[in-house]
């Protein structure tokens, strides 16, 4: 049963967790499923023209495990197991449920799915991650002599995925050699950005998630190799909370300014993560260990006026006039002489740069171990099945 229906629908984690609970119809009779019905349930099943939706799906090899083997008898799965886990979780819901019960309520489900009640299923088909035909997640443009990278995917707070951090790296990498004289990043919609998108490493299949780490350390490192080594003034324009790696990375911008509505947040050990955008080194720089170390290991969330404080803002505006004023500057700012700027901008960052790069490979090492880590598992399924918000 548990083979038929991964077989069938392979559902992955993500797939597994996202589905909202569905109403399953339970029968409140004190009617029984005789065997026959139960093996009618079970062909019935297999006529299903549309895909119940994952949560279904594991209520079903839930119940049918109960009818047949009765309480959940076998070792839990491993963490990084996510699908066995999620199957082992099912069954194990049920507790004591009697055999006779679960066939019953088999045969209910399997019912309430039939081509007359399939209309009626509440289940919601899974939410995008990938960036869509036509979409824009990171729109660069360039005017006024200024080159604007803006994070462009409001609905899940400009949470960054894999191909959003190729995108930038790749938009950087031709900002250093356009016409303009400053580079600005912002976000598009109520928040600057929720940092990486955390269903980057939740729809992976069990046997990939070594390689999926491997590869998002290269993937971090290249990425924040792309700020180290920008050769021109960067500017962050944060219109809105920033979480994680946008906050970790303003460290190696040169200027920010931020609306009074903006919060900082860095919840690592939360995420079960570590810092990285070579927060570690430049936050004791910029605030002095005690203070870093209050964002960086407990995760303590700043309002933008105590960033400002702390000397990771440049400058707080009213957000009634936050973008006005803020345009207003840079425009100005963006005729100043360009060759000026750059030389100044490597003056002031060119001794640092060889140790940058060193605590890039060495965060980006660290977090791929974090990302392999149980603490690390336990939140992402947190954040997925939404049993806990930040
Ligand atoms: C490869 C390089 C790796 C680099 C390492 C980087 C590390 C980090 O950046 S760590 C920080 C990761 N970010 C987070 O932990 C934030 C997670 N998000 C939240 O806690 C909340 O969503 C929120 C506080 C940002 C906003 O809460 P709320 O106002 O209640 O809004 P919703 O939660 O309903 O969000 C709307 C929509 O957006 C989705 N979403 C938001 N942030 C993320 C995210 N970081 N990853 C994935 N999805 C995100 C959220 O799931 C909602 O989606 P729907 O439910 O489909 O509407």
């Amino acid at each position: 049963m548990a083979g038929r229906l991964t077989r069938r629908w392979s559902p992955s984690l993500l797939q597994v967790l996202r589905f909202p609970v569905v109403q399953l119809h339970m029968s409140r009779t004190a009617m029984r499923a005789s065997e026959k019905d139960f093996e009618n349930a079970r062909n019935q099943l297999k006529l299903l023209t549309k895909d119940p939706g994952n949560e279904v799906k594991l209520k079903l090899y839930a119940l049918y495990k109960q009818a047949t083997e009765g309480p959940c008898n076998t070792p839990k799965p491993s963490m990084l197991d996510f699908i066995n886990k999620a199957k082992w979780d099912a069954w194990n819901a049920l507790g004591s449920l009697p055999k006779e019960t679960a066939r019953q309520n088999y045969v209910d489900l399997v019912s309430s799915l039939s081509p007359s009640s399939e209309s009626s299923s509440q289940v919601k088909p899974a939410a995008a991650n990938e960036k869509q035909p036509g979409s824009e997640n990171i729109i660069v443009t360039s005017q006024d002599g200024i080159t604007k990278i803006m994070f462009n995917r409001p609905t899940k707070k400009n949470a960054i995925t894999t191909s959003m951090y190729k995108e930038i790296i790749h938009a950087l990498k031709a900002a250093s050699t356009d016409n303009s004289a400053i580079t600005v990043f912002t976000g598009n919609g109520d928040y600057y950005s929720s940092g990486n998108d955390l269903t980057n490493f939740t729809d992976v299949p069990p046997n990939s998630i070594e390689e999926t780490a491997k590869n998002a350390s290269i993937l971090l490192r290249e990425f924040v190799d792309a700020f180290i080594d920008f050769p021109k003034p960067l500017v962050a324009v944060i219109n809105g909370p920033a979480v994680g790696i946008v906050v970790t990375l303003l460290g190696l911008f040169d200027v920010v300014y931020a609306s009074d509505k903006a919060t900082f947040h860095t919840p690592f050990s939360e995420l079960g993560q570590s810092p990285e955008g070579c927060a570690s080194y430049t936050f004791p720089k910029i605030m002095g260990p005690a203070k870093a170390a209050e964002m960086l290991i407990f995760g303590k969330k700043l309002t933008a006026g105590e960033a400002c404080a702390r000397g990771l803002v440049t400058e707080v505006f009213p957000e009634s006039t936050f973008q006005k004023e803020v345009w207003t500057r840079l425009k100005a700012y963006a005729k100043l002489p360009t060759n000026s700027l750059r030389i100044s901008k490597e003056l002031i960052r060119s001794n640092e740069k060889e140790k940058l790069h060193a605590v890039n490979a060495e965060e980006s090492t660290v977090l791929q171990g974090r990302w392999l880590s149980e603490e690390c598992m336990n939140a992402l399924m947190n954040f997925v099945s939404r049993k806990s918000k930040l």
